[in-house]
């Protein structure tokens, strides 16, 4: 007779609900019978964006359901706040700090019973507080969000503080294998000298489709349109989303740097800086007058038989990213769309670098790369 396997119930909260906590929620839906399978049962308990949370009546033996999650996702793609979902089921809502203050005290509840795994999708720096909280209550936490590993080296370190509890690999790479890869390197004591780089889907796609002869502004847009930038776009073409991704890297093999020690290049002036100009503002009017100059730039690469990248670099005591012009058949210049590439440099990879690449940005992979990280936590839930 064939045992039924025992399902490991993991209850999960999601904190953002735009292109990727959305695409979180299918995956998560979609894959219930391959979960099954696996002895794995995900309870999403709670769900949140900027304004309030929903969260079942009880955490302990109640989860939202499947209809519940669809009809959630609808909402938030039809641009209506969570808090529009009145008379939701048996459901509470709860509104700005009231919410913040609900998700620490349900970690300290099932923090010392079931567990919880705390998911971060949005692109705040505001989620700091209560990630920090919850580590502290002996809850896993997973972040697409790239904001909390990259403010403070205190925050940092107390977040990866418990380094069984924390997952992260969709910040850099969306779903690409990149923080597995240098975690197996540093644990086996093989040390990396050397991490180069294409890191942005959205710089990467803009690049390439620059090539073709399209107006900058209008790959910007198409970019956006596919779910490659941040809400902001300004942050990627600013460069500091890629900063982000160098600096943790760079943290990751040890060192104890912050933000401002990384070399920036901007592809927009600071007159079209986020505290000057609206993001509607900045995509209307702003980039449309960079057009020319990005063009010209485009051109003379190209007459040096060259295409433009933009390059994130660790090497020595360097760490930075910027836009350069490189050969056409180099590994990176080969680079079409939202792809990314890294190479990895170390005793064992000395001439011949480990190179990771694939898609780098966009909801679907991006939410495919949280949910192995949430898989990945299922042994702690025994
Ligand atoms: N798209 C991609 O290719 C990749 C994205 N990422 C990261 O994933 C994250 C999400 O990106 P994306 O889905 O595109 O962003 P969106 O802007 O589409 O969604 C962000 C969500 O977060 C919510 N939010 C904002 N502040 C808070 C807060 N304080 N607490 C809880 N929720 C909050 C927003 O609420 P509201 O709806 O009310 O505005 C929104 O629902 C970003 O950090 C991004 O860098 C990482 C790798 C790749
Ligand atoms: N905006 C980012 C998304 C992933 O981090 C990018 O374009 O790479």
């Amino acid at each position: 007779m064939e045992m039924k396997k025992q399902s490991v119930p993991l209850p999960l909260l999601v904190m953002g609900c735009g292109g990727v906590g959305r695409q979180l929620l299918h995956h998560i839906v979609s894959c219930r019978s391959l979960h099954a399978k696996q002895g794995l049962q995900l309870r999403v308990v709670g769900v949140c964006d900027s304004q309030s949370l929903v969260l079942t009546a009880d955490v302990f033996t109640m989860e939202l359901s499947d209809t519940s999650l669809m009809e959630i996702c609808q909402k938030k793609s039809s641009g209506s706040p969570l808090t529009a979902l009145n008379d939701f089921g048996e459901c509470q809502i709860f509104r700005n700090s009231e919410a913040t203050r609900k998700i620490v005290e349900i970690a300290a509840l099932l923090g010392r019973s079931t567990g919880l795994v705390l998911i971060d999708c949005s692109a705040s720096s505001d989620t700091i507080r209560v990630l920090n909280g919850v580590v502290d209550l002996g809850c896993c936490i997973v972040l697409a969000n790239k904001k909390p590993l990259t403010s403070g080296i205190e925050d940092y370190e107390k977040l990866v503080s418990h380094l069984r509890h924390i997952r992260y690999e969709s910040t850099v790479g969306a779903g690409l294998p990149v923080i597995t890869s240098l975690n197996r390197i540093i644990a086996s004591g093989d040390p990396i000298h050397r991490i180069v780089g294409s890191l942005s889907g959205t710089l990467g796609y803009v690049m390439s489709e620059l090539e073709d002869g399209k107006p900058f502004s209008q790959v910007v847009r198409g970019a956006k349109g596919l779910g490659y930038t941040e809400p902001d776009p300004r942050d990627d073409l600013g460069g500091m989303d890629v900063a982000r991704k160098a600096l943790i890297l760079a943290r990751l093999l040890g060192w104890r740097i912050n933000l401002d020690s990384i070399k920036v290049d901007s592809l927009y002036p600071d007159a079209m800086a986020p505290d000057t100009m609206s993001v509607e503002d900045f995509l209307n009017n702003g980039l449309p007058s960079l057009d020319n100059g990005i063009e010209e730039r485009v051109k003379v690469a190209s007459s040096n038989g060259n295409v433009l990248r933009y390059v994130c670099m660790i090497e020595g005591s360097r760490c930075e990213v910027g836009l350069k012009e490189l050969p056409k058949d180099s590994p990176l210049g080969r680079l079409r769309g939202s792809d990314n590439v890294l190479e990895i440099y170390s005793r064992c990879y000395q001439e011949l670098p480990l190179v990771i690449q694939g898609a780098g940005a966009g909801n679907d992979t991006t939410a495919a790369g949280v949910l192995a990280d949430i898989v990945d936590l299922q042994d702690l839930f025994h």
